[in-house]
């Protein structure tokens, strides 16, 4: 419901307005429509806590194979059957679980999120973002020193990472690429693209997608060399040694390697400042030839039309991680015209939660 004036915002706000529109005939079924979206608002925190404490002691798996009592269930998790019987009943609130004859079992939204690639692993990651949003004025207000940074230490130019941090932020991009790959691919041919350079190309697992859809592609990738080891071993074993290259090395310091006819960037814009994206957008241009095409694909803002996952979100997860900025597709278009990019076109998304898409020309 959209309100355009400041009087009948106040109207709407209005006790005595509220309690007629409830019992009138044409407006009531709209009222507890509202009613019903903003105590979804209210109880959002509870939701996300259900949810974490359901993937947390892995219920979807545990019922992928089996219908289960409440006792079953609680003794298997350590949970008191009188407050297991609380946490069952919420998830079958929220649609993931449902009740029959004393047993419970997923319902297909409970199945998806059992089977959804990474969808877990986003979900148990969230203990930091929780964490950094405690007190969430502060954290708008710029005050609180997140930890959500240390996930993804790049972000301050630390390349030097332990191993551990480096193979746990790339197995959280890799198990999420699935769908990613699958909405970009769907949405772009790359049927004409010789040589594809994938840069922050974590694991390589978008590009073996792709060049499991275009076998006659040549596919390079550029990372971390930390992460470059470990995509060169993923796409060996995809079997795409003999087509591929991997380099090493940071995009911040060093010029990409030229020869690529198309470059794409996927979820890595949104890590980082305007001033870096600039520098990589830049180098990006320098790398292709005319007519090169570059792709860029992750969530963005809704812009004018702001979005849940975009705005309420991501907008979040990224301001957390201090450097990164969640872009409009109009925002992000701009920054490819002023690295020289122009033929900017915006695929219609198929699912904007998980990607959109911008592409450009050299
Ligand atoms: C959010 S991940 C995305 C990975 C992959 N494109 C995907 O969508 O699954 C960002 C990637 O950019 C890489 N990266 C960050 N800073 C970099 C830099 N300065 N030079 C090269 N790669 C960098 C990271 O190592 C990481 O693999």
């Amino acid at each position: 419901m959209q309100l355009t004036s400041g009087w009948l915002s106040r109207l709407v706000a209005s006790r005595s307005f509220q309690s007629w529109a409830a019992r009138f005939p044409l407006t009531r079924g709209a009222v507890k429509r509202e009613g019903e979206a903003l105590f979804d608002l209210v109880a959002g925190f509870c939701h996300s806590q259900v949810l974490y404490t359901v993937v947390t002691l892995d219920l979807p798996g545990r019922l992928l194979k089996a219908p289960a009592s409440v006792e079953v269930l609680a003794e298997e998790a350590g949970v008191p059957p009188e407050r297991m019987v609380v946490l069952l009943r919420a998830a079958a609130a929220l649609g993931l679980l449902t009740s029959k004859k004393g047993l419970y079992r997923l319902t297909r939204r409970g199945a998806a999120l059992a089977g959804v690639p990474g969808l877990k692993e986003m979900i148990l990651h969230h203990d930091v973002l929780y964490r950094d949003l405690a007190d969430p004025v502060a954290f708008f207000r710029g005050e609180t020193e997140t930890e959500l940074a240390g996930v993804w230490p790049y972000v301050f130019g630390d390349e030097a990472a332990p191993p551990e941090v480096i193979e746990r932020y790339s197995a959280l991009m890799e198990g999420s690429q699935a769908l990613v790959a699958e909405d970009v691919l769907r949405a772009i041919s790359l049927k004409d693209v010789e040589c594809l350079m994938d840069v922050g190309g974590g694991t390589g697992a978008f590009l073996i997608a792709a060049g499991k859809a275009n076998p006659a592609t040549t596919l390079w990738l550029v990372d971390l060399p930390e992460v470059a080891e470990l995509a060169s071993v993923r796409l060996a074993a995809a079997g795409m040694e003999g087509r591929s290259s991997v380099f090493g090395g940071s995009f911040l310091d060093d010029a990409l390697p030229g020869g690529a006819d198309a470059v794409s960037l996927v979820r890595v814009l949104y890590d980082h400042d305007d001033d870096t994206v600039r520098v990589l957008l830049g180098k990006v241009h320098d790398a292709l030839p005319p007519e090169g095409r570059l792709i860029i694909a992750e969530p963005m803002s809704g812009g004018d039309a702001p979005e849940r996952a975009g705005d309420a979100y991501f907008a979040l997860y990224t301001m957390a991680m201090r450097t990164g900025k969640t872009r409009s597709s109009a925002e992000i278009a701009e920054l490819c015209r002023e690295a020289g990019f122009d033929g900017i076109e915006m695929p219609r998304p198929r699912r904007p939660f998980v990607t959109r898409i911008v592409t450009a020309v050299r």
